[in-house]
């Protein structure tokens, strides 16, 4: 059994960003700059931002974030996109998510100009992956085809089943890894809360993605004999023992389920740290496709 181990892969990728903008120092070319909106005072939303903060300072990128409060409405937010949009200093930006409940999350995505979509979520980019052509594609799935590929997980011809549509993990996945090329080519079922009998359809997976959000739900029961397995879940559970008072789980019972994986990813440690190493890819793609002023 392999741990894909998204701490270290991911350092590994910050590692060589890092040395691109050390090429781009010396040059005396202008580094790279993400910027961050978070809205409202969620812990976990502040927790993620604050650790793409602190991966950009370790790669030597610029970062900006802008912290707007819980009652901002959707007109406030979207002068605040407009002026990231056009501020040249920066190459890409994200809204984090979730929104609070005043503001329509979809049309705040459409807001972002495409160009700095570094999330991939504008239906620009969305299309533009959908259809194989050259564009941001989301950090977590980035993240886990990247880590797919670094351990050499052969993924053609293979069953793959994604369980949840998330615009950010599900839906995405479920298209690039049916796609062509490498990681890709797999038979993807997409699944969901309206699927039937899911067990029958995870025991025949050779490879599942999780992506739902529900602690110990892949249960062994579920799962063939080597079969590779993502974990995409992360849900704070309370916990007293610890100095946050919180541990956080993934989607899979991880303890039993490792035994019959060939592969596996342990959450935290897994695809969290992988979200945030394709982040940092991506703005650097922002960066150089921003130098080159969008001519290809
Ligand atoms: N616009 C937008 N883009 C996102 O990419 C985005 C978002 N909104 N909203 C929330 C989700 C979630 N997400 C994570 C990033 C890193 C970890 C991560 O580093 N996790 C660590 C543990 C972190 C902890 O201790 O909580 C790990 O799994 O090892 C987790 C989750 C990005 N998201």
């Amino acid at each position: 059994m392999t741990i894909l181990d998204g701490k270290k892969v991911s350092n590994d990728i910050k590692n060589e960003i890092k040395a691109e903008v050390d090429k781009m120092k010396a040059n005396n070319e202008k580094v790279p700059h993400l910027a961050a909106v978070i809205v409202g005072n969620d812990g976990a939303s502040l927790t993620y931002v604050g650790s793409k903060v602190r991966a950009c300072e370790r790669v030597g990128f610029e970062s900006t974030m802008v912290r707007l409060s819980n009652t901002t409405s959707e007109v406030e937010l979207l002068d605040k996109i407009e002026e990231l949009n056009n501020n040249d200093d920066i190459d890409g930006f994200i809204i984090q998510l979730p929104l609070p409940d005043q503001i329509d999350t979809q049309k705040v995505l459409m807001a972002v100009h495409p160009d700095k979509d570094v999330d991939g979520f504008h239906p620009t980019n969305f299309g533009k992956m959908a259809l194989d052509m050259s564009t941001f594609i989301p950090a977590t799935p980035f993240g886990i085809l990247e880590l797919l590929d670094r351990y050499n997980v052969d993924t053609k011809g293979k069953h793959t089943v994604v369980i949840g549509r998330s615009h950010i993990v599900g839906r995405p996945m479920s298209i690039l890894m049916g796609r062509k090329g490498f990681p890709g080519n797999s038979t993807v079922t997409l699944t969901h809360s309206h699927t039937k009998n899911i067990t029958q359809i995870t025991s025949q997976a050779d490879i599942i993605i999780s992506a739902l959000g529900v602690p110990n739900f892949l249960k062994a029961e579920m799962v063939k004999d080597d079969a590779v397995i993502i974990d995409v879940g992360i849900t704070r559970v309370p916990d007293d023992s610890t100095e946050k008072g919180y541990r956080i789980t993934g989607d899979v019972d991880f303890e039993n389920v490792s035994k019959k994986a060939s592969h596996i990813t342990p959450v935290p440690g897994g695809v969290g740290p992988m979200t945030i190493a394709m982040l940092l890819k991506n703005t650097l793609l922002a960066r150089e496709r921003h130098r080159k002023g969008y001519k290809e």
